[in-house]
């Protein structure tokens, strides 16, 4: 068994065991997620590209890897940071174990590390650049800075057979948001965001603007476009998608010091005053105080730390969530989203009002 070292920007480091055929050393944003369960999710949404996850829940793998809980094709995370990692997936749909996922797909993970101090640690300093290595290593890069996700030569994809013909635009999107879109009965094209401008030609009854990793401002140049898309169709925007709804019509986002990663965050219906329980996934937020004088009003928010949570414009159907309404992992407590957003596309459906 070799040593492995997790070394955080500001030099704090943590002792561990790594994972094996592995001695190239990594970097990534360091981050925590504290769900018990989903570490396949986790590993394979492609919002966590390029990061480096700590579990806080002690034992991860126990009901293995299986096919049906998959986000994207591959995992999407940098480097893993566990306790304890189960050598046997204890489950009758795992096809194989967590470690040999990890291992195949050329994937470092620690174990053996103390993930409550290294939690602390990133609660107390913040997401920051770390390095994975089987010798003690200071990360090099800067602190944070991720790409937005890389969509090229990815191609525009239709999907079912329904009646409501939704877009998805791809800045990096989870299977299950399609999964959840065609449930309630869509034919779903996926759009990656730089192929935006051909959105017309599809002709939607509606739009829905994908999760994703990276800065939201990091989509500025396809913001002209977005905003006729917006003006044009009814949107939901889920996570990423929010953002960028928000930063479109003027407002601003900011950056989190830990950022939100898990499976049971409180968020509260600002017009009902009703608490449900989301999963959630991210850095960035949208800051209030940039919306005072823009169309777009905050819905929901957290019970936490009062953030923006959701978005609704004053007279456009155009409607976003900071959480993920699609859940997985995580409870399904939001799924009416969905239906919210569903009526929006019905009501409006053949309007050309705002076209
Ligand atoms: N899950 C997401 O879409 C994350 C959005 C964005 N990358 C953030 O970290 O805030």
């Amino acid at each position: 068994m070799q040593k492995g070292y997790l070394t955080l920007q500001d030099g704090q480091q943590f002792q561990g065991e790594a994972s094996e055929d592995w001695a190239d050393p990594i970097e990534g944003e360091i981050v925590f997620f504290t769900g018990m369960t989903g570490y396949q999710e986790v590993l394979t949404d492609p919002s966590y590209q390029d990061q480096i996850v700590v579990f806080t829940y002690p034992l991860i793998g126990n009901y293995g890897i299986n096919e049906d809980d998959f986000e994207s094709s591959k995992p999407q995370v940098k480097g893993v940071v566990m306790l304890q990692c189960a050598d046997t997936a204890s489950h009758y749909k795992a096809t194989t174990s967590l470690k040999k996922y990890l291992q195949k797909a050329s994937v470092p993970f620690l174990t053996a590390v103390d993930t409550r101090e290294v939690t602390k640690a990133i609660r107390t300093g913040g997401t920051r650049q770390a390095a994975l290595a089987t010798t003690p290593a200071k990360p090099e890069g800067l602190p944070g800075k991720k790409q937005i996700y890389q969509a090229k030569g990815e191609k525009i994809n239709t999907y079912g057979q329904g009646t409501e013909h939704i877009v998805l635009i791809d800045f990096g999107f989870k299977h299950s948001i399609l999964t959840r879109l065609l449930e309630k009965g869509a034919r779903v094209t996926v759009v990656p965001f730089t192929e935006i401008h051909a959105i017309d030609e599809l002709n939607p009854d509606g739009v829905v603007l994908s999760n994703g990793p990276g800065d939201p401002k990091d989509t500025a140049p396809f913001l002209p476009k977005l905003k006729t898309v917006l003006e044009s169709y009814p949107t939901l925007g889920i996570c990423l998608g929010h953002q960028v709804i928000a930063l479109t019509f003027g407002g601003d986002t900011k950056k989190l010091s830990f950022g939100h990663r898990g499976a049971n965050h409180p968020v509260k219906d600002l017009e009902t005053g009703r608490v449900f329980l989301t999963s959630q996934n991210h850095n960035y937020v949208v800051d209030e105080d940039s919306l005072e004088n823009i169309a777009l009003h905050p819905c929901f928010t957290h019970v936490n730390d009062q953030s923006v949570e959701g978005l609704k414009h004053e007279s456009l159907p155009i409607l976003s969530a900071q959480f993920h309404p699609e859940a997985k992992p995580g409870p399904e407590d939001a799924l009416w989203l969905f239906d919210d957003f569903f009526e929006l596309v019905t009501t409006t459906k053949g309007e050309k009002a705002y076209v």
